[in-house]
Parts: structure tokens; sequence; C-alpha cells
């Protein structure tokens, strides 16, 4: 048996959606990965408060993975708890397999601001996905440590999608319809609990 290839999809996940998994599915199968792990974050530093609990996108995350061969939760950010860095992730891995960090191309935008940044880039390549607005391209300094460091930068097949959490969140407060955007559990799930109504978001 060769290195397991591994996929990392890190995120909020507040609520998952239909194009997370999208882009789970498509490096899965671009990249020829073993299994593709998404973690949930517990405290995302750069954001505000999150809505929903983690025990609640933990759930949300469960029902939208359930038949879906090659995906897989890990939840170690959420046991960890606390300010959410990636590299404490990244160094809590078992050694011995190749991993790619699958992101959005915002947040590849926005990588050279993440907590020790350089040290992320020298463990794994990097799986980006366009999103409407954002360059696929990395920033120069990332460039030159991936090179350095003999990762890649791999450009998913991917269809720049403006589907966002945060329109989902608003649309949920406004009572508009999420039809095609959520997996029809999740906004099951959202409806039984009370999520993302106006009062609570
Ligand atoms: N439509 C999309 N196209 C490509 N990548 C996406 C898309 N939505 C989310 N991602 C990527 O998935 C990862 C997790 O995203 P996250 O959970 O923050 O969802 P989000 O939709 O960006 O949420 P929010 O609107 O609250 O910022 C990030 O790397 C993000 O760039
Ligand atoms: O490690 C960091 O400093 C860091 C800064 C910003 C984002 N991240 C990670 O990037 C992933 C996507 O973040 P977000 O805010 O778009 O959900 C998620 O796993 C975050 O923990 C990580």
């Amino acid at each position: 048996m060769g290195i397991k290839r591994i996929g990392l999809l890190g995120g909020s996940f507040d609520p998952v959606h239909l194009v997370h998994i999208a882009l789970a599915e498509t490096a899965r199968k671009h990249l020829a990965l073993d299994e593709v792990q998404l973690i949930p974050a517990a405290n995302p530093w750069q954001r505000q408060a999150l809505a929903a609990s983690p025990e609640h996108r933990l759930a949300m995350l469960k029902l939208a993975i359930a038949a879906k061969p090659g995906l897989c939760i890990n939840p170690l950010e959420i046991e960890r708890g606390g300010k959410t860095y990636t590299i404490d992730t990244l160094e809590q891995l078992p050694q011995g397999a190749e991993y790619f960090w699958i992101l959005g191309s915002d947040q590849l935008a926005n990588f050279c601001s993440w907590h020790r940044w350089q040290d992320i880039a020298r463990r794994v390549h990097l799986a980006v996905a366009e999103r409407p607005g954002d360059d696929t391209q990395a920033p120069g300094p990332l460039q030159q440590i991936l090179e350095q460091a003999g990762k890649s930068l791999v450009h998913l097949p991917f269809e720049a999608s403006p589907v966002s959490a945060s329109d989902i969140r608003r649309r949920l407060a406004q009572g508009l319809a999420v039809d095609g955007l959520l997996d029809s559990a999740v906004t099951q799930y959202i409806r039984q609990h009370g999520l993302y109504r106006a009062t609570a978001a």
C-alpha cells in the first residue's frame, strides 16, 4: 500500500452547504484522495462568534455526508476547543500521509494572515477552488514558500459558485427558501432546532 492521500476541508460550516460537499467530492476525485476529512472549526478567530453551536454544526455535517463515500468528519478542532489555528490541527495529525488543504479562493487570498502560515505551507499541498471575485493565484510570498518546500498549489476544476453560508443564514432569518443550497436533511434539522431565526441571529 502506498502513502495515504488525505484531503482536509476546514470550515465554520455555519451551516454546511451543498457547495462545501461538492468541493470535497471534486477534490477527492481530482486528486485521487483516499478520503476527505471535513474539519469544523471550534472558534475561527478571524470571525465574529458563530451563529450555531459546535454540537449543531457537527450534527448538520453528519447529515450532509451520510451518503457520501470517501467523506468523513474529523472533530479534533471542536475537541481541542479554544481559538482555532490550522497549524495546531496539522501538528496533531498522524505523520506519514500526504495532506491536501482544500480551500476557496477567498481564503487563499487571506492565507498570509493565518497564524504561522509559513509553517502550514511547508506541511500541506493546497487545493483551491475559485469563488467569484477572488484570484486563484497564490500571493507571492506563499508561492515562494510552497516552492521551497516542494508543495503544490492545485487548481480544482470547480465552477465558481456564489453560494455562501452567510447568504444562507440571511435567507433563513428572512424566511426565504433555501432549496438547492442545503441538503434537505440539514434544512429539516435547522427547522427542527429553530436555528438561524431572526431572533437567534
Ligand atoms: N461557494 C464556494 N466556492 C468555493 N469554496 C467555498 C465556497 N463556499 C465555501 N467555500 C470554502 O469552504 C471553506 C469553508 O467555508 P465556510 O465554512 O467559511 O463557508 P462560507 O460559505 O465561506 O461561510 P461564510 O459565508 O459564513 O463565510 C473555505 O475554504 C471556503 O473558502
Ligand atoms: O489558522 C488560522 O490562523 C486560520 C485563519 C483563518 C482561517 N483558517 C481556517 O480556514 C478554514 C476556513 O475558514 P472560514 O473562516 O472561511 O470558515 C477553517 O478551517 C479555519 O480554521 C485558519
